[in-house]
Parts: structure tokens; sequence; C-alpha cells
């Protein structure tokens, strides 16, 4: 990895490695092989052959820039969240207030997209934890949700990353997190359900073996 990796982001990429749950990488890819120009470069020649192979006219001057479009929002929107460069800076403050009781976020906005089909999973998250000595700015719980939810993603990989970086970075396991949400590769495609939603859980210290804890947090759990 290069230095631009901040220690946090380092500490979350190693425990999901030691847990197992690091989206499935090429090594190379996450000690910056290619610049993000590079890629976009490549991929903008790739999405050319797609294009043109789906019989399009890339002469038309609506269509010219897709596949420079495409390669700049893979790389620089909607799946930046596989470069650690870009994880959010985190403020933690010291829990000088003695917060013990949960702290809960609900209703977080998570786009991110199927990484079989590569299109849109649109949902929101509830994510809850218990204070030990750090306290996390309440918009960088958005900004991980949202920086493991701009990867290619299966949902319940992308409810497992955001434990897991909120128990490394508050530095405890009393973490919960569940995400609800409409898969458009179910919906738009496919099967064709225009209905069904999917939820997913993942409980971390004492709101797994706490049956009360369990309870406060799954109640209302998703907005
Ligand atoms: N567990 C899980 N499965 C997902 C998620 N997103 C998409 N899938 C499923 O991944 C599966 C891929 O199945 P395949 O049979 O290889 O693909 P397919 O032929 O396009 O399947 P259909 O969607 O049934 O048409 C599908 O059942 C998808 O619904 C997710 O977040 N979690
Ligand atoms: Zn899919």
């Amino acid at each position: 990895m290069t230095t631009m990796i901040s220690p946090e982001a380092r500490a979350v990429h190693d425990a999901l490695l030691a847990a197992g749950l690091e989206t499935p990488m090429r090594e190379a890819s996450s000690t910056g092989e290619l610049s993000a120009e590079q890629k976009k470069q490549r991929i903008t020649d790739m999405m050319t052959g797609v294009v043109e192979t789906l019989g399009l006219d890339l002469t038309d001057d609506s269509l010219c820039d897709t596949p420079s479009r495409i390669a700049k929002m893979y790389v620089d929107e909607i799946f930046c969240g596989l470069d650690y460069r870009n994880f959010p800076k985190i403020t933690n403050i010291d829990n000088k207030m003695r917060v013990e009781e949960m702290v809960k976020v609900r209703g977080v906005s998570v786009t991110s997209t199927c990484e079989h089909h590569f299109v849109t999973i649109d949902g929101e998250a509830s994510v809850a934890y218990i204070p030990k000595d750090k306290v996390i700015g309440l918009s960088k719980i958005n900004r991980i949700v949202r920086f493991f939810a701009q990867r290619p993603q299966v949902q319940e990989r992308l409810t497992q990353q955001v434990l897991i970086a909120l128990q490394t970075l508050l530095e405890t396991d009393d973490v919960a997190v569940t995400i609800d949400a409409v898969h458009y590769c179910v919906k738009s495609r496919g099967v064709m359900d225009t209905n069904s939603r999917t939820q997913t859980t993942s409980l971390g210290g004492s709101f797994k073996t706490d049956a009360r804890t369990r309870h406060e947090f799954l109640l209302q759990g998703v907005a």
C-alpha cells in the first residue's frame, strides 16, 4: 500500500483480512498498481469495445463520451471504495461524558452496486454502538457505510464490513448493523420482482449476547 493510506484505513483493511471479510481484490490493486487515471483510460478503451459490440454508433454526439463517462463513474464514484486512499477521515472523540447507553443512527442511505450484475442496490442502514473509551463523529458513520457501499457488493458482506470497521475504529465489540434494501438485479431484470426487499443484520458483543440490547436495537432496527 502507498503511504497515502491513513492508519485507520489500514487497521480496518487488516481487520477485514483477518476476519476473511475483505472484498476479494487482487493484492496488487491494494498496493496502488494503477493510478486512477490509468484505470480510467483502460476502462474507457474496454467500454468502447462493449458499446460498439452492442451495435451502438459511437460517432453519435450523445453516445461518444459514454465509455469515458462510465470509466469516470466506476473509478471516481460508484467503485471508489475499492481504494483505501478514499477511506473517510475519522474523528474520534474521547468518551469524557461517559456515554454508556446505545447510540443509534437510523435511516442511513445505502446506494451500492451488486457485484453479480453491476446494477444498483438501494436501501437504508441502521447502525448502533455502545461507547467504551471512544465516541465517533456522527457523520463518520454515514461516511463509513458509504465507503463500503461504493464497491461491487453482496449485501451480507457490506453489512459485516461496516460492523468490523466500526468495531475496529471504536475499539469495542458492541456494534450492530442492519441493512434493508431493494436489489435492482431482482427488480429490473431476472425474476423481475418489484416488491421484495432484503434485510441483513450483523451483531457484535452485547448486541449478540444480551437479549435486551439485541431487542432494543432490532425493535426499531430499520427506519
Ligand atoms: N446472497 C446474495 N445474493 C445476491 C445479492 N445480490 C444479488 N444476488 C444473487 O446472486 C445470484 C446470482 O445467480 P446466478 O444464477 O449466477 O445469476 P442469474 O442467472 O443472473 O440469476 P437470476 O437473478 O435468478 O436471473 C442471484 O440469485 C441474485 O439474486 C446479495 O447481495 N446477496
Ligand atoms: Zn445482482
